[in-house]
């Protein structure tokens, strides 16, 4: 479509959402680092020069490992990729190289792979990389271990390694780290007590679906991050420490690995604070000589493991390394203090018996201390369901449980919420309403409480909300909540109970209708709507798809004097020159890449709208101030512009590159909230230029901003 109509809005959007899908962004950050380039292409040259002559390439991506071994002499080389899409690339970017039919690109995934259907014989050097953050969640070792089919390892034993079947690279390093990092718990596990008035505590344990110790399959081991753009930042807890040497050469122990059982490490804490988290990176070594690192203090474009626990860190931390179902593990067992071992599931359940003084048999430490530390360790939770399973939890999305945290966001909710209401009491007493009316059962909706018409108030964000909740707590009014996973209204209906909510106050509309569009629709009475809640950024940054019908449409249904929340959206940016968003975007050139031609090819899919970024720790110049952008009226929709001139000063010399856009939601006329702010749950997002814009301090740029079907695009002059 886009072929066929360039700025066709819808198939723009859509081409943007499914390039971001079909290849990730870090082919980009991959291809941009030239360091990274450098030394593979290196360490192959010296394995082909040492006489591997036949080379498989797993994971080839854009083909750059598999045209460096040719360029570098090998006699075959074939390359393996799963997916279609890279798949295709690899071939389109090698016969642009000329090395078309010099190299064999098979679309497949190497454990499929057979001698000598697939490959004519068994290869001297395998080389690859696929790891991710985590090292093996590529299934780099799966692959490793298949290789003995299509290298020739045997040859190991009595040939030296440069004739038997090499992998590059050679082996890894990994290492961990417990640090504090507030932005990692208010992602992870729910920090306040009290939500827009509501006592949490009835809420039971919530967790992230990013769990190592549980069994269920619903959750996945580790997360990512890039620590060192964390907003916050972190704080070490203890020293760096190895967790895992793995030789990619040795197919016994990758095969020993996966059944490893898992090893302790005791670790002295040497820093004050709450562990929030364990990180985890690794050196990749190429091969004796060189070696890549992923580590938070290296100035390296990777993001780390990150496995969210939470313990209060004694003087001592026990943490379990393991590689079950082949994904590495790190769980933080127990915590030790004056000697002593508190296994966290022990403290949860102060009933199992102690267990036996720690390794050091130390001196008992007083009851009261040990009380106090279970206790604690109690009320914060851990990442492990005890093997007694008494704890039972419920899971959250980490965007859900840094909105549950966000509290300015609720509390504005909650100030506009009642000024609503009263407001819509008042001019109800003055018309003298909802006094005589006998309130009439009405079967659509269940038993009318008996009292004055309530006021009716829907709430239609997406996935777990408590406004709904906080609006029923204003009193005389019967929300109607969007929430529909069960376990998620269990929990509304605790907290309802818990702070004194009357049950048939709250309803979950999406029960019995089967999609948000009738959930809008004319409620089964006369009465309508005296607020509905609309969610309006996604928090990736973006605007939500669809928002400007929604609000047409819920405009309708309002009572007089009724309100949709936020009532309006402004959206600020500002000019900043930022080479950290051009690397993640789009391949600069050939430099990067060895001199082979590779960046017209994979920068197809350059998406020129970043999200999820944290602009607050954005490697950036700003070059101007923020500026309006454009007003989204969710109470007027036809006056907002679709296309908006807007001049801006540059308050700096440089390159444009982006323009990093965030949101002011305004809940009413005095309260508004935005959306980057500290506590925002939100991430933001930029628009990278097409072209860099070159601007001397004190121009003027004209930035043209275009909002079609919640995709925007900007362009820039000076
Ligand atoms: C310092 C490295 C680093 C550190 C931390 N974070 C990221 C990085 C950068 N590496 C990321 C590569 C990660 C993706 S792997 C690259 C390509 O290989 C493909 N694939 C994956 C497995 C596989 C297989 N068995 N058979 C065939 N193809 C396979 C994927 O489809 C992808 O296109």
């Amino acid at each position: 479509a886009l072929k066929l109509k360039p700025d066709f809005p819808e198939a723009k959007e859509n081409f943007y959402r499914v390039a971001n899908w079909l290849v990730e962004r870090w082919h980009f950050l991959m291809l941009n680092d030239r360091r990274r380039n450098q030394k593979y292409q290196q360490a192959i040259q010296k394995a082909v020069d040492s006489g591997c002559s036949t080379v498989l390439d797993i994971g080839t991506g854009t083909g750059i490992l598999s045209m460096c071994a040719k360029k570098a002499g090998a006699a075959e080389v074939t390359a393996c990729e799963l997916s279609k899409t890279m798949y295709e690339l690899a071939c389109e970017v090698v016969t642009a190289n000329g090395m078309n039919g010099r190299i064999k690109i098979l679309h497949m995934k190497s454990l499929e792979m057979e001698v000598p259907k697939d490959i004519a014989r068994r290869v001297s050097l395998v080389v690859t990389e696929t790891v991710d953050a985590g090292l093996f969640g590529e299934g780099i070792i799966e692959s490793l271990i298949h290789r003995t089919d299509i290298s020739c390892p045997h040859c190991n034993k009595y040939k030296p390694p440069s004739q038997s079947g090499r992998v590059i690279p050679a082996g890894a390093t990994v290492f961990g780290m417990a640090v504090q990092c507030l932005e990692v718990r208010r992602h992870h596990r729910l920090c306040v007590s009290e939500v827009g008035g509501l006592v949490m505590a009835a809420a039971g344990e919530l967790h992230s679906p990013v769990s190592c110790g549980s069994e269920d399959d619903s959750t996945e081991p580790y997360t990512t991050e890039r620590l060192s753009r964390l907003p916050g930042g972190y704080t070490p807890l203890t020293k760096p420490f190895k967790a895992l040497d793995i030789d990619f050469n040795n197919v016994q122990e990758l095969e020993g690995l996966c059944s490893r059982e898992v090893s302790r490490l005791h670790l002295p804490v040497t820093g004050e604070g709450l562990l929030d988290a364990l990180a985890v990176w690794f050196q990749l070594h190429l091969d004796q000589e060189s070696s890549l690192s992923t580590g938070p203090e290296e100035d390296t474009c990777w993001e780390q493991a990150i496995y969210p626990v939470q313990t209060l860190a004694g003087d001592e931390l026990i943490v379990e390394i393991s590689c079950r179902d082949a994904y590495l593990r790190l769980c933080s067992v127990a915590v030790a203090r004056d000697g002593r071992e508190f296994r966290l599931d022990d403290c949860l359940d102060p009933e199992r018996p102690r267990n036996s003084p720690g390794p050091s048999g130390g001196p008992k430490p007083s009851p009261n201390a040990e009380a106090e530390l279970c206790s604690a360790l109690a009320c914060l939770g851990t990442d492990r369901s005890p093997s007694n399973g008494l704890r039972d939890y419920t899971m959250l999305e980490c965007a859900e449980m840094a909105l549950l945290n966000n509290q300015p966001y609720h509390d504005s909710f909650r100030m506009a919420m009642a000024k609503l209401i009263s407001n819509l009491k008042g001019a109800r007493s003055a018309r003298g309403q909802g006094l005589e009316v006998t309130p009439v059962a009405d079967p659509a909706v269940g038993p009318m409480d008996p009292g004055p018409d309530p006021f009716y108030v829907l709430d239609v964000s997406e996935g777990f909300s408590v406004l709904s909740l906080m609006a029923a707590g204003q009193g005389q009014v019967k929300a109607y909540s969007s929430v529909e996973k069960p376990h998620h209204q269990a929990v509304l209906r605790r907290l309802a109970r818990a702070n004194g909510i009357p049950e048939e106050a709250l309803e979950f509309w999406l029960n019995q209708v089967e999609d948000e569009q009738s959930v809008l629709q004319r409620p089964s009475r006369e009465k309508l709507w005296s607020a509905i809640i609309l969610d309006c950024v996604e928090t990736c940054g973006l605007v939500r798809q669809k928002l400007m019908e929604k609000a047409t449409l819920a405009r309708c249904l309002l009572e007089d004097g009724g309100q949709v929340f936020p009532e309006r959206i402004v959206l600020y940016g500002m000019l900043v020159e930022s080479d950290t968003l051009l690397q993640e975007s789009a391949v600069q050139g050939r430099e990067p890449t060895l001199g082979f031609n590779i960046a017209p090819f994979i920068n197809q899919f350059t998406v020129p709208v970043h999200v999820f970024l944290d602009l607050s720790t954005l490697q950036c110049r700003h070059l101007s101030d923020s500026v309006e952008l454009f007003v989204l009226d969710l109470m007027n929709t036809n006056a907002n512009y679709t296309d908006r001139d807007v001049k801006v000063q540059a308050s700096a010399s440089g390159r444009v590159t982006a323009v990093p856009f965030w949101y002011q939601i305004h809940l009413d006329e005095e309260i508004s909230v935005s959306t980057f702010s500290r506590e925002s749950h939100w991430k933001q997002a930029a628009v990278v230029l097409h072209q860099p814009l070159v601007v001397r301090r004190g121009d003027w740029v004209q930035l043209t901003v275009t909002l079609r079907k919640s995709s925007i695009s900007v362009a820039a002059r000076v």
